[in-house]
């Protein structure tokens, strides 16, 4: 099947978001589609998924007028879209079986209830891309990157004959993502067309067979093989990527002292300390324990033994108010499962955890309310109208700032960020980065990654974790990347 786009548009009231594109995908290429975050690639993806209507423009299909007024439209012929919250994929207060199922239900096949008759064909889908997880597991309950497996897996089982992908891997594991690229290289060499966007470099180097770059909404840059990685990215910015080496802070006193913490049931007590000024990642494969770890640390989850010290006292967090009461935040990893809150604007979604401290008659709190988010905006260039903006006008990296900005600004002793870069394009990871070491004085600073380019892209210190132990640290100075990547999946 090949995909031919003319002259396509797209507004959005006053701001022309597509402008003007002209794209063809052929059968059997991966094509890779790069752009900074709000540059319009998911708009794109929307508009060849029947989510939006191009304001002006056409496109063909296999040489015939293609115009889907829905999803379903589109998925009829053979369009099959991954889309990048994962929330417009799957159900989370369904099952796994259930969210595998829902499009046979949708189409009207047998009776939903007779699951005994879908369990086979829901296995097979999950064995496909090797996901090993219970078909009556809750998808909410499940982490992220389980979620984002079984999306992958729904929109497979629709046998695609266009597939595109947007920022599939961004909450996978490298295990994980080596497990998809293995089935879109396999589709790819039927003959499908494939549409790849994602922030990730390794993915493109892995997959890409052309990049296609876009910025504001015009499309700059059509690379084929041989790849050349630094002017797709420079086509993609308008402007090389800034590689001056980070400025690092030298580590200040202990924050947090962590001894003998079983972070894993039965797995090696862990011992870390962290410091002030310091930025520290904490690396590993999906169940290393990154996120067991946090959630004792934010007093979601019990410690089981060990002790911690905080600012040289106790500290033993049983509920996360008191990890907030003793100056420990969290900026947790799902965007779309909570930390943004889709009816708020963009200011409110910055001073969200803070509303008492913008206290005052309304007017003067709004006031308050909008000049912080003015900062943030101008200090993490977020692309947006202003402080007013729909929270849910906004690219999902561009949601991701807006939840980096909240933490950023917010005096504390340990703020941990799970996954941060998670959508986040290049140039804005390094803004980011700038940022978290512009403010990294006064606290420490704990970022958990499943991506070691991330990590490395921040960090002062890279801890490797394994099974819930410490198999690795590193000073971002003096490091090998393949030491780590050998210690990342040394006990898996
Ligand atoms: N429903 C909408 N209403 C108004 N503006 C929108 C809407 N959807 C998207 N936009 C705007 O369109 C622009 C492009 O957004 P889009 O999501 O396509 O970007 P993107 O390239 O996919 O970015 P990211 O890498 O962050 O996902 C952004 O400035 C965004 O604010």
């Amino acid at each position: 099947m090949s995909l031919e786009l003319k002259a396509i548009t797209k507004r959005f009231g006053p701001s022309e978001v597509l402008r003007g594109i002209d794209l063809a995908l052929v059968p059997g290429s991966v094509t890779a589609f790069m752009g900074a975050n709000g540059a319009g690639k998911s708009t794109l993806v929307r508009i060849i998924a029947g989510v939006h209507t191009a304001t002006a423009g056409s496109m063909r299909l296999d040489g015939r007028t293609f115009a889907p007024t829905s999803p379903s439209d589109a998925l009829r012929a053979g369009v099959v879209v991954v889309h990048q919250i994962i929330n417009e994929n799957v159900v989370l207060t369904m099952d796994v079986l259930e969210n595998l199922m829902i499009d046979r239900l949708c189409a009207g096949g047998a009776p939903f209830f007779r699951r005994a008759a879908h369990r086979d064909a829901a296995q097979a889908m999950l064995d496909r891309i090797g996901l090993d997880v219970s078909l009556t597991a809750e998808l909410g309950d499940l982490p992220p990157a389980d979620r984002q497996m079984v999306a992958i897996a729904r929109a497979l089982a629709h046998d695609p004959k266009l597939l595109i992908l947007d920022e599939p891997t961004s909450a996978l594991s490298d295990t994980e993502a080596e497990r998809l690229f293995t089935v879109i290289e396999g589709l790819r060499d039927q003959g499908v067309p494939i549409l790849y966007i994602s922030h990730r470099m390794g993915d493109i180097r892995r997959l890409a067979d052309r990049i296609v770059t876009l910025r504001d909404g015009r499309i700059t840059g059509d690379f084929v093989v041989p790849l050349d990685y630094d002017a797709a990215v420079r086509a993609m910015l308008g402007m090389a990527l800034d590689d001056a080496a980070h400025a690092r802070v030298p580590a200040g006193d202990p924050v947090l002292r962590i001894e003998g913490l079983p972070v894993l049931r039965g797995t090696a007590p862990l011992n870390l300390t962290l410091h002030e000024g310091e930025v520290t990642a904490i690396v590993g494969l999906v169940g290393a324990g990154k996120t067991e770890l946090a959630e004792t640390l934010y007093g979601q989850r019990r410690a089981t033994g060990g002790r911690l010290t905080l600012d040289g006292a106790p500290y033993a967090p049983v509920h996360p108010s008191d990890a907030v009461g003793r100056g420990v935040f969290m900026a947790a990893e799902d965007r779309s499962g909570g930390s943004i809150v889709p009816d708020f604007d963009l200011s409110r979604n910055v001073t969200l955890p803070f509303l008492g401290a913008f206290s005052g008659l309304g007017l003067v709190r709004r006031g308050r309310e909008r000049a912080r988010a003015a900062e943030a905006i101008e200090g993490l260039g977020i692309v947006a109208q202003g402080p007013d903006d729909p929270i849910a006008a906004l690219s999902g990296g561009n949601q991701q700032k807006v939840v980096l900005a909240r933490w950023l600004t917010a005096p504390c002793r340990l703020l941990m960020l799970d996954e941060p870069f998670q959508g986040v394009d290049i140039a804005a990871r390094r803004d980011i980065g700038h940022a978290l070491r512009a403010t990294a004085g006064g606290r420490a600073t704990l970022i958990l990654c499943a991506d070691l380019d991330e990590a490395l892209e921040v960090a002062d210190r890279i801890i490797v974790l394994s099974h819930g132990a410490v198999v690795g640290e590193h000073s971002i100075g003096d490091l090998s990347r393949a030491a780590i990547v050998q210690q990342m999946s040394s006990a898996a």
